[in-house]
């Protein structure tokens, strides 16, 4: 099977599962665990924050980092598409009392004046205050777009004026920073919380690290304890991470080249393939992804007429090909 539903599929290598089983660990509840602290300090120095916290998924990386800026009762503001609010099962009203409200975007595009507009200020009696906005990039939904710098310069300019906190959903930031040439820490630099994945395009099997303020990380790990993610010998899960830093960060560039082949090969404008991703719009998506699969090729559906692709570490410039010529076949591209 060539699987391309996503870069969340990526198994570890033969090099990452010697590093994990070479991993010297501790009981990280008592902070005893050398790997998680040598991934939580490179993570927090590489986004220029005081401090940050391993955490099992992206989704507890984004839920966690929203209540640090969020109280119950007020508001997060987002993308309409974004995942926090799209594929997180509704965790920021039903486990933290979060109410967010969505913004429409154009394809992810992250417009700061539009959601300017729409932030409510604390201490009206009438009104659900805005406590943050949440960015997302790359954007998922959007199909792996990446967010102008200017844009989220713009946005986390006014929010200092505002007294508005900024959460970066940063599960692909690594893919950004090299399509972009922007390197880690000014994104960093652009949000007040911020979640990274390492098991996505990174390749690790599990885990994502939220980066913050020290006094933050710390109310983070005690959240994290509540919600059941106080881990014990976990280093052999931060030594994959690490190990996903220093082999699998620069090499994204070529997941994005394999993005742009597989595009031209079935008549997707390459210029809309900026990352990991390519959608192709306007087919039967069960029907596809169905015929797909019998032929040897996974698919993900994002709507009923989208199809999603994504590259990654596990699929090589020869089952680009082949996938390529699978679908431009099913799809008569
Ligand atoms: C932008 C973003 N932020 C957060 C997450 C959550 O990460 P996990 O909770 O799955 O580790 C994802 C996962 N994305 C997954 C995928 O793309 O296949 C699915 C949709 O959840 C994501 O794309």
């Amino acid at each position: 099977m060539i699987d391309l539903r996503s870069d969340t599929v990526t198994k570890p290598t033969p090099g990452m599962r010697r590093a994990m089983a070479e991993a010297e660990v501790g009981d990280d509840v008592y902070g005893e665990d050398p790997a998680i602290t040598a991934l939580e300090e490179r993570v927090a120095d590489l986004f220029g924050h005081e401090a940050a916290l391993f955490v099992p998924s992206g989704t507890m990386g984004n839920q966690i980092g929203m209540r640090l800026v969020c109280e119950p009762g007020q508001e997060v503001l987002c993308d309409a598409d974004a995942h926090v609010v799209t594929y997180e099962m509704g965790a920021a009203a039903a486990v933290f009392g979060i109410s967010t409200r969505t913004v429409v975007s154009s394809g992810g595009l992250l417009d700061a004046g539009a959601l300017i507009d729409q932030v409510r200020p604390r201490g009206d009696w009438h009104l659900t205050a805005t406590a943050a906005v949440a960015v997302e990039n790359t954007h998922n939904r959007g199909g792996g777009r990446v967010q102008p710098l200017a844009e989220l310069e713009r946005l986390f300019a006014w929010s200092r004026d505002a007294g508005v906190a900024v959460h970066l959903d940063g599960a692909r930031i690594w893919n950004a920073s090299v399509a972009a040439g922007t390197d880690l820490a000014t994104y960093g630099r652009l949000a007040d919380t911020a979640s990274v994945c390492l098991s996505k395009g990174l390749g690790a099997p599990v885990g994502s690290v939220l980066v913050a303020s020290a006094e933050r990380i710390a109310a983070a790990r005690l959240w994290r304890k509540r919600l059941g993610g106080g881990m014990r010998q976990a280093g052999v899960l931060a030594a994959a991470g690490l190990y996903a830093l220093d082999h699998h960060f620069a090499r994204l560039a070529e997941d994005h080249e394999h993005a742009r082949l597989l595009a031209k090969r079935l008549g997707v404008d390459p210029a809309t393939v900026e990352t990991n991703m390519v959608v192709v719009d306007d087919v039967p998506a069960p029907a596809v992804a169905e015929a797909a699969k019998a032929r040897g090729v996974l698919v993900s559906q994002v709507s009923p007429r989208r199809i999603r692709l994504v590259t990654h570490l596990d699929v090589d410039r020869a089952a680009v090909d082949r996938a390529g010529d699978v679908l431009a076949d099913l799809l008569d591209r």
